[in-house]
């Protein structure tokens, strides 16, 4: 079927089975508190708040499936979009493998999104979008870093001071955030080339990357930050209350 006739359906992923360790002793990161509401509930919003998201899939911790599926039952999304939740994996790579393996037939476009993003403006989510559509099989939001990055050689006994081994030029470096957008089967082909390979990745876009497989790059936003540690609640109720005042609440 040529691309012209074929249906573009746009699926996210959203790994949400992380323990969330680096924000410390609580429940599973994702069902954590934002304003009262669970961070995954603001991260499948801000996904469900495109248009172009008919399916979301949430990968839920492996003992939370049934909570994760109340969780979405009692807060309301959009007509358009369905949800389905399924167990995750020991790592963020096997769980979003577990999640494409849930995608029906049909979907062309897909998008894969930390439940620990939860505030990414919708902006950002149809520019990742648009770019799949347009013809890019890889798409990742990023913005450029502001501290200088340096490359070091880990320790060679506990307790010795790590050696710099190199300073990447801070120009030519970014700071990649999620959702990142796939055509479907290029995705689907990348996850199982690394998995039969036997090897890891910390995004999902290295793993296409790795197929040798071009990635684009659009604007990412500073609100689209990843919460991992403790102070990175303290910014996210900020901006959260930002809203509310720019809202008019
Ligand atoms: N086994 C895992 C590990 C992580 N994730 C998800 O991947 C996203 C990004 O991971 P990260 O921020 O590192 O979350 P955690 O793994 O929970 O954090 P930590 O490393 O501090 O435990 C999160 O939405 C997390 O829930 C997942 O679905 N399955
Ligand atoms: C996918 C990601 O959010 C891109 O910045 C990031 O790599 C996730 O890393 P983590 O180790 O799961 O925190």
């Amino acid at each position: 079927m040529s691309d012209e006739v074929r249906p573009r359906r746009t699926a996210v992923v959203i790994p949400a089975a992380g323990r969330g360790v680096r924000l410390g002793p609580g429940a599973p990161k994702a069902l954590r508190a934002l304003s009262g509401t669970p961070m995954l509930v603001h991260a499948v919003r801000a996904m469900a708040a495109s248009r172009a998201v008919s399916l979301v899939v949430v990968v839920a911790p492996a003992d939370g499936v049934a909570e994760v599926k109340h969780l979405l039952d009692d807060h309301a999304l959009p007509e358009r979009t369905d949800y389905l939740v399924v167990a995750g994996g020991d790592t963020r790579q096997e769980s979003v493998h577990l999640g494409l393996k849930a995608l029906p037939d049909g979907i062309t476009t897909v998008l894969v999104h930390d439940a620990a993003r939860p505030l990414v403006p919708v902006d950002t989510v149809d520019s990742v979008i648009e770019a799949v559509r347009d013809g890019a099989v890889a798409v990742v939001p990023a913005l450029p870093v502001a501290d200088t990055v340096k490359e070091v050689e880990p320790a060679g006994t506990p307790g010795d001071p790590e050696q710099v081994v190199a300073t990447p030029v801070r120009a030519r470096l970014r700071a990649v955030q999620t959702p990142q957008g796939f055509d479907h089967d290029t995705l689907v082909n990348a996850h199982a080339t690394i998995a039969l390979a036997g090897e890891g990745a910390t995004d999902d876009a290295g793993m296409v990357e790795r197929l040798g497989a071009p990635v684009v790059v659009v604007p990412g936003h500073e609100e689209a930050f990843k919460v991992t540690r403790p102070l990175d609640l303290v910014l996210a109720e900020a901006v959260l209350a930002r809203r509310r005042a720019n809202d008019g609440f």
